[in-house]
């Protein structure tokens, strides 16, 4: 198993609350981060993303040290629950932001956009704003803004969360049609234990600000026999 991501003693402290995370997860899987609300969820990801800056420890992403990295010049994409997108742009220029932040794009990049937003069956939305589409649409131009970026690892913080159950199957199957593409490493922060059994290979669990268990999905869904992934497995 290669590693993609590995947080070696990474310790934070935010506020009157603190972290100690010591992980390696696998590269190319689906990992599902769960726990409960207030757990360190976002915090996890925030470090990996580069928003927050550990005390200690080191964070290695595809085999660099991107401790002292800043977000943009390390090798992630993210999406957020909502609001993945400048409301005051089209969907053509949210994408072409995702390959350069001065919309200095080649023909090859346009062709990228378009075809990235057809992948993602949006063919033709080039010149829609954010707030002529759906939720579920919304969260699909997200996913082709991540596609056109081509980064190693993809960070999902309770993408369907706002989504109505029919749609968070659809978008969990492109998720994983889009994996299985790309090959990359994807954390996925969620609260559907019926969704770390659709998505993920490898689960782990936050409680208290340290990561109770990792380990295979399959593994983490029988664990009834620590009373905090009980709870969560029981919805
Ligand atoms: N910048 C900060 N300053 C102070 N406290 C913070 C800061 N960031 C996070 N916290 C606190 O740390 C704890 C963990 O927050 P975090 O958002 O990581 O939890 P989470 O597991 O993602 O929660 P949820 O499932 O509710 O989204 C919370 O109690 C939060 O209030």
């Amino acid at each position: 198993m290669t590693d993609g991501i590995v947080l070696e003693k990474v310790e934070i402290g935010l506020g009157n609350k603190s972290f100690r995370f010591d992980c390696a997860l696998p590269a190319g899987a689906v990992t599902a981060v769960t726990g409960p609300s207030g757990s360190g969820k976002s915090t996890f990801l925030n470090l990996i993303a580069g928003f927050e800056t550990p005390d200690k420890g080191h964070i290695v992403i595809a085999g660099e040290d991107v401790t002292d990295r800043h977000p943009s010049e390390r090798p992630v994409s993210l999406i957020f629950q909502e609001n993945n997108l400048f409301a005051h742009l089209d969907l053509f220029t949210n994408i072409g932001l995702g390959i350069s932040p001065s919309l200095r794009l080649t023909a090859d990049d346009r062709e990228a956009i378009s075809g990235a937003l057809g992948r993602v069956d949006l063919r033709g939305f080039e010149k829609r704003m954010p707030s002529t589409l759906s939720g579920g649409e919304r969260q699909r131009a997200a996913f082709a803004r991540a596609l056109v970026r081509r980064k190693p690892v993809l960070l999902l913080d309770e993408p369907f969360a706002a989504l109505d159950p029919g749609l968070r199957l659809s978008m969990a199957n492109l998720l994983l049609a889009l994996h299985r593409e790309t090959g990359n490493t994807v954390l996925i922060v969620t609260h559907d234990p019926d969704e770390v059994g659709r998505l993920a290979d490898h689960a782990i669990f936050i409680d208290e600000g340290q990561i109770l268990l990792q380990g295979p999905a399959k593994e983490f869904m029988t664990r009834r026999d620590i009373p905090a992934i009980a709870e969560f497995l029981s919805g």
